[in-house]
């Protein structure tokens, strides 16, 4: 198995002696789509910063890879809105070239924009931008918070879309926070439902009949999740990749409901 890029060891982030994220286990390695979910208060962002390195934790520990490349999608794109900055100038300040820069706008849709004040995109535009800022750094590991937020649906899915490729172009591994479920559930290769602790997780299709799953999200969420259950008649690799009968290392081979 390859090495982790990053992994988790009993991390725990306490505020005020209350634990926020308690003794969480978690490996990212180069392929992984990993999505964290979990109600608001959960931990997930707190999580997420001490994967970057901006939240100490209070006790564990995060490694991460030798020379470990990070490319960080926030959840807003918070601008001083006195300021005149075009997209060319905010994706130059990345300290790329400007044709990585154009290369990664490209790539996520938005180099027609070059030239516009980052101050008018619309919700999808500006999460199309801070994406190309994480890729024209050619991460090892994506780390996404709410990727989707102000996204229509189309958009949303079309984004999912895309970091799945980004995924596959860059053999990057990739870890995000989600709210929207029903595409977590198309989306994702494997689930985190994280309430300060780990309550469950593992491939969507399945956790959604996790009693602790449905604990935490109730049982309308759970049915009407029900839709993306399917009886499996073919293999998944670790990935959670389809794989024919000759190509089973590390494959699974069971039946969802
Ligand atoms: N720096 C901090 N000091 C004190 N408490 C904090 C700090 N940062 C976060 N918290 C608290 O930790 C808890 C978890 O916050 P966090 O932002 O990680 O949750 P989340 O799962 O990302 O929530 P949401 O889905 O609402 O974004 C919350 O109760 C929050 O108030």
């Amino acid at each position: 198995m390859p090495d982790a890029l990053v992994r988790l060891h009993q991390l725990t982030v306490q505020f005020d002696d209350r634990p926020v994220v308690d003794r969480v286990e978690m490996a990212v390695r180069r392929g992984d789509i990993i999505t964290i979910i979990g109600p608001n208060g959960a931990g997930k962002t707190t999580l997420i910063k001490a994967v970057l390195g901006i939240q100490k934790p209070s006790s564990g520990k995060v490694s991460l890879a030798n020379s470990l490349v990070i490319g960080y999608v926030p959840q807003h794109l918070s601008l001083e809105a006195t300021l005149p900055l075009s997209v060319r100038r905010f994706m130059l300040l990345s300290g790329r070239s400007g044709a990585e820069c154009e290369a990664a706008l490209e790539r996520t849709g938005v180099r027609h924009l070059l030239d516009a004040s980052v101050h008018h995109l619309s919700g999808g535009e500006k999460q199309r931008l801070l994406l190309a800022r994480a890729l024209a750094r050619r991460p090892d590991l994506l780390v996404l918070d709410e990727p989707a937020q102000g996204v229509d649906i189309n958009g949303q899915a079309a984004l999912y879309d895309l970091i799945r490729q980004l995924r596959d172009e860059l053999n990057c591994g990739v870890i995000m926070i989600s709210h929207d479920l029903h595409l977590v559930m198309a989306a994702t290769d494997k689930v985190i439902c994280l309430n300060q602790h780990v309550c469950c997780s593992g491939y969507p299709a399945d956790i959604s009949h996790d009693p602790a799953f449905i604990e935490t999200f109730g049982h309308q969420v759970a049915e009407s999740l029900a839709v993306y259950h399917h009886n499996h008649n073919h293999r998944h690799n670790l990935h959670g990749d389809i794989v024919t009968s000759t190509d089973v290392q590390g494959a699974c081979d069971h039946e969802h409901h």
